[in-house]
């Protein structure tokens, strides 16, 4: 693990909290994220509801606040009909609005008589190219014939070598259904040299495999072997399966795991709407988290639908005491 991440996770008391569902809480807040470019829609109509949902995070109690870069791509946003200039400007403010929240949050937080929290770390979120696509394939990972692992380097490049720029403490590539994609990923981070440590995160829509249908295990091969990746894991997957993949993962790797799953809703990407969780259980997100951090996890938050109350309740029943210290790292 990354000396920065390692520090966070052991200043956490054993297990750090990541934030919970982004878009989820930026639309709480009256934003409209109906739009090609989901959630960074808003880095250009409200990004000062950007850095209020990353506030209310890290008051919430979050080690590892994850930016709004989602599903903000350079070709999205030259749909938009912006200049590459401007697209890449946005890019950068998707970190600096993290890292000003952040950074405002500290400075208060040590104003206060008893400080409670970590000096959260910042990751710039890297969606995979479904998610650009907006038709339902990130949670199939089906990409059609034509696309190959040097279609998606050139799709994911530019866009990671300007977030890496920017100044984050990690790169979170967050709900990559395919192998495919993860091995472009693995590439890419080689070739452009990224020195910044990376997650890539997993979806999951049946519990044993990514979207696609292929095995952690063929893709913990190469994530293995590569430096880069510092962490490894599975987001916006329904919480009832994190506790199957979290043992299959220790089996296959000695990276550290990070798991922060959606509230079990399905996302219907043709009608873009959330669907009613399936068999979820009795068991609250909470108690689950704590189960999750027995299993094995380094990092536990959540994804979409999941709120700033639902990371409010893990952070207090990860850290539970270990959190009533300040600690700058
Ligand atoms: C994580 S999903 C809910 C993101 C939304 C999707 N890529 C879309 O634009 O429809
Ligand atoms: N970080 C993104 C992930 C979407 S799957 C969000 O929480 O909106
Ligand atoms: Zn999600």
């Amino acid at each position: 693990m990354a000396v920065a991440v390692e520090e966070i996770v052991r200043r956490a008391g054993g297990c750090a909290v990541i934030d919970g569902g982004f878009a989820t809480q930026l639309e709480a807040l009256g934003a409209d994220i109906n739009d090609p470019l989901w959630s960074a829609a808003c880095l250009i109509t409200k990004p000062h509801l950007i850095k209020e949902v990353h506030m209310q995070y890290l008051e919430a109690g979050a080690d590892v606040i994850i930016s709004s870069s989602y599903q903000a791509t350079i070709p999205g946003f030259l749909a938009r009909g912006m200049l590459l200039e401007e697209a890449e400007g946005l890019l950068r403010r998707s970190i600096e609005l993290a890292l000003e929240a952040r950074d405002e949050f500290w400075k208060s937080t040590l104003r206060k008589s008893k400080p409670v929290y970590n000096h959260a770390l910042v990751a710039a979120s890297i969606g995979s190219y479904g998610a650009y696509l907006a038709d339902g394939s990130e949670y199939s990972g089906s990409y059609g014939e034509d696309i190959s692992a040097e279609k998606l380097k050139d799709f994911h490049r530019r866009r990671l070598q300007v977030l890496a720029s920017a100044g984050p403490d990690l790169i979170a590539f967050e709900a990559i259904p395919n192998k495919m994609e993860a091995q472009a990923l693995v590439e890419l981070l080689e070739e452009e040299n990224i020195q910044v440590p990376s997650w890539i995160c997993f979806s999951s829509v049946d519990g044993k495999n990514l979207c696609s249908g292929e095995s952690f295990a063929e893709c913990l091969q190469f994530l293995n072997a590569s430096d880069k990746v510092t962490i490894v894991g599975v987001n916006c997957t329904p919480p009832q399966f994190i506790e199957g993949i979290i043992r299959e993962l220790k089996k296959q790797t000695k990276k550290a795991i990070a798991v922060y799953p959606n509230s079990g809703e399905i996302w219907d990407g043709r009608e873009k709407r959330w669907l009613p969780a399936q068999c979820f259980g009795h068991k609250s997100f909470d108690a689950l988290a704590k189960r999750w951090q027995e299993a094995g996890a380094s990092l536990v938050g959540g994804c979409c639908r999941t709120t700033p109350s639902t990371i409010r309740a893990v952070s207090k029943v990860l850290k539970g005491k270990t959190a009533y210290s300040a600690t700058q790292i």
